[in-house]
């Protein structure tokens, strides 16, 4: 296995965006990753599938196996030394996540991603908290995650469930979003903070202030936004945030809800059984308390304590500098991609977006596209990518998508587009 290399730190970072030149050492992250030293026909794996799980640094495995090799316990607070530091690594992870976010440790629930996070929400909160009539909103550019689970809310509690529609460059709506607001008086605004397709960026802070505002409250599916864009709870101005730790350098099945105190103490758990750290104090009046009351059930503390690591990874990077590093990437791949005859790109500039990019290939299905590239050691991801209502919006059955994170530089772009090239020879007859 690799030796662990630190992350460039501090000034060792170059200028992001710089012409020409990766915001990040490609060499050293290379290293830092294992799983990108596998190779096909002798070179290195090019992994542009992040907007579907992230891969992880040594330092995150390290830390994962480190648990289970020198603590592990189940978390219980004053009966045994490994229960108390099974205890202070989820806890600490909390702390770490409610840090990395600008927020309190008692509004960080841990859930098992985003999706469940979402659910917590829809069920324990609104189902609750709305009356039959009342309005849910949501956008035109939600994965499935955050649609169904409002979709099933509203048939069950008789809301009515409206959609904000999406400009014809797949950007949202701004302006009907506000005449929505105005007509509907939503109790609930549900959006994604980036969406999994066009990477388009959604301006939450302004959206949340105006909802929040007509009386709703507000929740952001961060999924595809806190792995690559700083993003701070106080200005995010959101009363719901939900993320997943496998999309950010982190293991797969945690993830995480915030929620501003006050809401969470609105929400029901969806599980009974919650409060398994706190049932043990001396004081049990604190026991019920959010958020450790939504966990009911053994909590995975060793994919807590990895979680940490790649925290304490992003942040060493700087989550400015990893947006700038895609933004570069994108550009980039945009004018390259741009230059491929037959090749669709869908959404907006590379100006309004992040690492994220769908295209079609004119006579190629997308994952026929994908299995040429996959042969070609490019990774990336073909079909509907969970978002049926956008594919809709933008005329296409499927699209496939080249997604980019720190690990990535410019000559996977170039892979990227020679595969796509060679695709259009064997497949699309030119
Ligand atoms: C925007 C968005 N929301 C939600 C999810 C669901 O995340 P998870 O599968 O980790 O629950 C995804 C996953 O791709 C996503 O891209």
């Amino acid at each position: 296995m690799a030796t662990s290399v630190q992350p460039p730190a501090g000034d060792a970072v170059p200028p992001a965006g710089a012409k020409g030149a990766p915001a990040f050492d490609p060499a050293v992250l290379r290293r830092d990753f294992p799983i990108l030293q596998r190779t096909v026909h002798g070179r290195p794996l090019a992994y542009l599938d992040s907007a579907a799980t992230s891969q992880k640094p040594a330092a995150v495995i390290d830390a994962l196996a480190a648990f289970y090799r020198e603590s592990n316990a189940n978390v219980h607070r004053g009966i045994h030394t490994l229960a108390e530091e099974a205890t202070a690594a989820y806890e600490g992870a909390r702390a770490r996540t409610a840090a990395f976010l600008g927020a309190c440790e008692d509004e960080i629930v841990f859930t098992r991603g985003t999706t469940e996070a979402l659910n917590m929400v829809a069920w324990g909160w609104a189902f609750h908290h709305l009356q039959p009539g009342d309005t849910i909103l949501v956008t035109l550019m939600e994965h499935h995650s955050n649609l169904v689970p409002w979709q099933q809310v509203a048939a069950r509690g008789g809301f009515q469930l409206r959609a904000v529609p999406l400009t014809p460059d797949g950007r949202l709506d701004t302006e009907a979003f506000t005449r929505l607001l105005e007509a509907h008086r939503p109790r609930v605004v549900a959006l994604a903070h980036m969406s999994n397709v066009l990477g388009t960026i959604n301006p939450v802070p302004e959206l949340a202030r105006q909802a929040r505002a007509a009386g709703a409250v507000v929740v952001v599916d961060g999924a595809q936004s806190v792995p690559h864009l700083p993003v701070d709870v106080g200005s995010l101005g959101a009363d719901f945030l939900a993320f997943s730790a496998h999309k950010m350098l982190g293991p797969t099945g945690l993830g995480v809800l915030y929620g501003r105190r006050e809401r969470l103490a609105e929400m029901e758990p969806l599980l009974g059984g919650g409060g398994m750290i706190r049932r043990v104090e001396v004081d049990r009046s604190t026991w019920a308390d959010p958020p450790q009351r939504f966990e009911a059930g053994t909590p995975p503390i060793a994919e807590a304590a990895a979680f940490t690591a790649a925290l304490d990874y992003l942040q060493r990077l700087g989550l400015e500098a990893v947006a700038a590093h895609e933004r570069e990437l994108v550009r980039y791949a945009w004018e390259r991609l741009q230059q491929v005859p037959g090749l669709v790109l869908y959404g907006p500039g590379p100006e309004h977006r992040g690492g994220v990019l769908s295209f079609t290939l004119e006579g190629v299905h997308p994952h026929d596209l994908a299995q040429v590239l996959d042969g070609e050691g490019v990774a990336i991801r073909a079909g509907h990518h969970c978002t049926q209502p956008l594919h809709r919006h933008l005329g296409v059955v499927a699209t496939a998508r080249a997604s980019f994170y720190i690990y990535n530089d410019r000559d996977d772009v170039d892979r990227l587009v020679d595969g796509i090239e060679k695709a259009r020879r064997l497949l699309a007859g030119s």
